[in-house]
């Protein structure tokens, strides 16, 4: 049996403000939502020391692990739980235990580079980019980093120069014309309520389709 799955991509600059329009957009259907944020899949860096992860380049495409993204995206939307990676921004590492995640309705896909890949893109039914101008993005960093993943000011500044920002203009940017929909601004207010009563219908749409499903097997 194949749940049929609403799959949303999520991309947009670093502090643009994804997770909170993810969080706005399926805050009212509840349990149905599955997150698949990018971030749980960069490279597995253990073999290099703190030192040279700390100088890693993390804004780059070959950061993340394309292949088990994919793998993973594919198994929930063929209604098969996965067990995802999760991250720790302090270590720059992989965790060792990795979480069971289970397929629903709704599944969201949230990073800068969301919406990067072909085949990715392919799986999407609906592509989100959020675009905020770069100078608030960066202050909202600067507070995150420094505030919630034990980071010194200095080095936020040295990382946004050096590859947040390249990166950002030569692939994160190029990514909106993938998009069917840009929020400007963040969660600005109309399309987050837009894109909840969307969401919502797909639920809904899900809802129809397992009262059938559970009808045939009587
Ligand atoms: N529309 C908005 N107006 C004001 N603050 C916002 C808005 N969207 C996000 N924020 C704040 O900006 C910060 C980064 O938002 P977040 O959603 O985590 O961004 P991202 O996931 O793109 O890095 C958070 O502190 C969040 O509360
Ligand atoms: N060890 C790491 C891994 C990633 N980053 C930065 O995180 C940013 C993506 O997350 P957002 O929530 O901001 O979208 C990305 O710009 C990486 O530079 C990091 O600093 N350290």
């Amino acid at each position: 049996m194949t749940i049929p799955s609403f799959a949303i991509g999520i991309a947009g600059g670093t502090g643009a403000g994804k997770t909170t329009v993810a969080r706005e957009i399926t805050e009212n259907v509840g349990e149905a939502v599955t997150r698949v944020p990018l971030d749980n899949y960069y490279e597995d860096l253990s073999h290099m020391s703190f030192e040279e992860r700390a100088d890693a380049n993390y804004d780059h495409p070959d950061a993340f692990e394309w292949d088990l993204l994919r793998s993973h995206l594919d198994s929930l939307l063929s209604g098969q739980a996965v067990e995802m990676p999760q991250y720790d921004f302090s270590e720059h590492l992989r965790q060792d235990e990795r979480v069971t995640v289970e397929p629903t309705d709704v599944i969201v896909l949230e990073g800068i580079l969301a919406l990067y890949d072909e085949r990715v893109n392919d799986m999407l039914d609906l592509h989100i980019y959020v675009e905020t101008d770069a100078d608030v993005r960066i202050l909202r960093r600067i507070d995150r980093d420094v505030l919630e993943r034990g980071r010194e000011l200095e080095g936020v500044m040295e990382q946004y120069l050096s590859t947040v920002k390249p990166m950002h203009e030569q692939f994160v940017e190029p990514t909106k014309k993938n998009a069917d929909i840009i929020i400007p601004e963040g969660a600005n207010s109309v399309a987050v309520n837009l894109l909840e009563e969307k969401v919502q219908a797909e639920t809904g749409a899900f809802a129809e389709w397992a009262a059938r499903e559970a009808e045939n097997q009587l």
